[in-house]
């Protein structure tokens, strides 16, 4: 078993003030479209953990040139795609899907793999699309890791019909190359509701600042129009769905904690931490850039359809698990593709350590019960790990298995994380 990290819990309600790292899904669409551009770009502020630091490395594969600049930003200048190349999407789900559509407008065998987990997630539908817009895939029929794709240099583009509910990714990753096809592309989701839409926003509110032409006036279509992607310089927003547990602590300890640099307005969809908050009893504001979260005495329940936020979900299971009445946590089917099954293992753990949890298939029913510690497992996913040290916060003895899976979307997790609980700024 990996390494058991005793969550820390703080003796006083906190006041803090936090500075959080650039957002993943913004770090990762910037250097796509950068790569794609007509000219070099500078990303600014950029997340480097390793699902971004991974996404520079595929892109660096095919010729991208990515560097490091003296204020610490990437300079990104598009380069031939002329060779072939292997791309590890780790347990990234952005790169798993967001660099195939790119491949084939490059000329090679790029053959994707990942960590054990990745070969279940899912992708097979958007490889479909990917074929049926003239990109040669061979995944040997398994629609997941490993598979292969050949490029040409070319893609026709034009309409394709996906499957999306599985995955918002699936057409953002078309949308974000598809200016580069020589038709364009037309997606449209024929299926369940897809989720995350505010993540497919951000794609093509993106798109839009490259020059990109994008029409989604009809629901369930996208269209993006052939033509070239401007070189336009990012300045990545703080990660705020990694925002949860830092305001959560706030929440949880009827503290007070303010999160630094918050966006007047913004795709991302932790965004909608502040209604939920609100909903659960804290008193939340926003002066200046700044949003402060002041817990209230008893943490209350809510009823909350999660479909459009579903990366929020660990997050919220936890504090629901610390509220004094029930809470129902729903529409999130989708997140057992995600780095676990997220509804069955916040069911597990969270029941390992007292809660009184329902699971449901499309997600789940917490009821207020004592809570004691132990082991909470992480299942390599670090919002799952943000949901263990969120139960540290309140109960004793929790110890959380691989803390170190937060290195996903955030350096240094732990050590930021003990300094908000123990002071100190991060
Ligand atoms: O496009 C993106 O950057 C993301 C889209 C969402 O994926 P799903 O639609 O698969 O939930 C989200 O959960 C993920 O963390 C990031
Ligand atoms: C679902 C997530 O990640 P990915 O980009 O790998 O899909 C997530 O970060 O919650």
């Amino acid at each position: 078993m990996s390494e058991l990290w005793p969550a820390p819990r703080p003796h006083d309600p906190v006041d803090r003030r936090v500075s959080l790292p650039g957002s993943k899904s913004l770090t990762n669409r910037a250097l796509v479209l950068a790569a794609l551009a007509d000219g070099p770009s500078v990303v600014r502020r950029p997340l480097r953990s390793r699902d971004t630091l991974l996404m520079a490395a595929a892109l660096t594969s095919l010729g991208t040139v990515v560097e490091d600049t003296p204020d610490g930003d990437w300079a990104v200048t598009p380069g031939a795609w002329d060779r072939d190349a292997d791309v590890d999407c780790g347990l990234a789900g952005t790169v798993m899907r967001f660099v195939p559509p790119v491949v084939g407008l490059a000329r090679g065998t790029v053959r994707f793999d990942g960590d054990p987990h990745m070969r279940l997630r899912p992708v097979g539908q958007m490889l479909a699309a990917l074929g049926a817009l003239g990109v040669r895939i061979d995944d040997g029929g398994r629609g997941a890791l490993p598979f292969a794709v050949h490029g040409t240099g070319t893609v026709a583009g034009g309409t394709v019909t996906i499957d999306a509910s599985a995955s918002s990714q699936f057409v953002s990753a078309l949308l974000l190359a598809g200016a580069r096809y020589d038709h364009g592309v037309d997606v449209r989701h024929v299926g369940k509701p897809v989720p995350s839409l505010p993540h497919i926003e951000m794609t093509v509110q993106m798109l839009r600042r490259h020059g990109v032409e994008v029409d989604d006036v009809d629901a369930n279509r996208w269209a993006v129009a052939p033509g070239p992607v401007r070189a336009v310089d990012h300045d990545i927003e703080p990660d705020l769905s990694n925002a949860a547990p830092f305001l959560a602590l706030g929440a949880a300890t009827g503290g007070r904690v303010t999160v630094t640099d918050w966006p007047a307005s913004t795709t991302q969809p932790g965004d909608e931490l502040r209604s939920i908050l609100t909903l659960m009893g804290c008193e939340v504001t926003i002066d200046d850039g700044d949003l402060t979260v002041v817990g209230p005495e008893r943490l209350q329940g809510v009823d909350l359809d999660l479909h459009d936020v579903g990366e929020l979900t660990p997050a919220i299971a936890a504090l629901c698990a610390l509220a004094d009445s029930p809470s129902h946590l729903r529409g999130v089917a989708h997140i057992r593709g995600h780095e676990t099954d997220r509804i069955t293992a916040l069911a597990t753990e969270l029941g390992r350590l007292g809660a009184d949890v329902t699971e449901r298939e499309d997600g789940l029913t917490i009821r207020p019960a004592p809570l004691h510690g132990g082991t909470f497992h992480t299942y390599a996913d670090h919002r799952m790990a943000h949901a263990g040290v969120i139960l540290g916060l309140a109960v004793d003895d929790v110890l959380v298995e691989d803390i170190a899976t937060t290195s996903k979307t955030f350096p240094d997790f732990a050590g930021a994380w003990s300094h908000a609980v123990h002071g100190g700024t991060t």
